[in-house]
């Protein structure tokens, strides 16, 4: 297998060998590469379209990723910004319209879907006028899908590395006659120097699903704190967004924009749930925090064969 993934290796390294912005490297089993330019540097996995790290220069690391991670086909890491579709969670978590696209039983069904563990085709390493680069990677349906969703598509995602971090994921229904119904997320995890002094602006007022109070729904007052557990799914009204959120912490806030998005996931597992997660040290809870940009809950999207649905996420650093 090693020698198929080198080939692989060899012919990513000639296909974008002008830009120079690029690296490409093999770790474990996966493909990826690593993006320096002026204003910051970026490392991304072919599986799953997963970015792993994004630091702008000057600053310490935004996008937070375990140490703990392994590198092998079909298993997602534990970090980074994991791409969760066509559903969020698990699946018996989510609507009817979305449950009956999947071929197997809700039971067995991955959590987050199924793109985050498949392997997506690099189609663009850019270097833009002003200094930034762009990735656009796109995964369709296959084989392997179809078991798993009933519909075809085309997923498009592309990512800006400037002095500011940009995800835009491009879902399109390339049926003829099926409509594609999914949730989703741009699964980031942010890195924080303490997740004590840690908390999410921008959120007062509006609704949530508490995941650990049996999916009560409940009202955020004030900021999020971090003190226990955290797994909520806060909503919107439909159209209304939840943008800018902040993640303020004592050396610098980070700012989340997003687009195409009404829901958004806030989420800490804390010291026992730390101790049960995979590729995770007991205590990286303390140097990460996920605010999620996303579809989830009743924020589901439907598309009629054709159409097509954008989310984004923008973050930068503000002080
Ligand atoms: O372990 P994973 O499948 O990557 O999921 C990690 C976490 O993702 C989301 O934030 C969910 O709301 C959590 O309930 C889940 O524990």
């Amino acid at each position: 297998m090693n020698k198929k993934i080198d080939t692989q290796l060899d012919r990513l390294r000639t296909r974008f060998a002008e830009c120079v912005d690029a690296t490409f490297f093999r770790k474990g089993d996966l493909l990826g590469l690593c993006v320096d330019n002026s204003h910051g540097s970026a490392t991304l996995l072919l599986q799953g379209a997963q970015l792993l790290e994004y630091t702008p220069s000057g600053h310490d690391p935004v996008i937070w990723c375990s140490d703990a991670v392994v590198y092998k086909q079909g298993v997602p890491l534990r970090g980074g910004v994991p791409i969760c579709w066509p559903w969020f969670g698990p699946l018996a978590n989510n609507v009817s319209s979305v449950q009956s696209l999947c071929g197997i039983p809700i039971a067995s069904a991955p959590q987050h879907g199924f793109v985050r563990t498949l392997e997506w085709e690099l189609l663009r390493v850019e270097s833009l006028t002003d200094a930034r680069t762009a990735l656009e990677l796109r995964l369709c349906d296959s084989p392997a899908t179809q078991t798993m969703l009933a519909c075809a598509f085309e997923l498009t995602l592309r990512i800006e590395i400037g002095s500011c971090l940009s995800m835009h994921l491009v879902a399109k229904n390339t049926d003829s006659r099926a409509n594609l119904t999914f949730t989703s997320a741009l699964h980031s995890y942010f890195a924080v120097s303490d997740i004590y002094q840690t908390d999410v602006q921008g959120l007062d007022a509006v609704s949530y699903v508490d995941i650990l109070d049996g999916g009560a729904i409940k009202h955020q007052q004030g900021a999020v704190n971090f003190d226990t557990e955290v797994d909520r799914i806060y909503f919107a009204q439909p159209g209304a967004g939840l943008t800018p959120l902040v993640i303020q912490t004592p050396k610098r806030d980070i700012e989340l924009l997003s687009r195409g998005s009404d829901s958004a996931i806030v989420w800490n597992p804390w010291i026992e749930k730390s101790q049960r997660l995979s590729q995770f040290n007991e205590d990286d809870y303390q140097s990460m925090v996920c605010v999620e940009t996303a579809n989830a809950f009743n924020d589901v999207i439907s598309l009629a064969p054709g159409e097509s649905h954008q989310l984004t996420l923008t973050a930068s650093i503000v002080t």
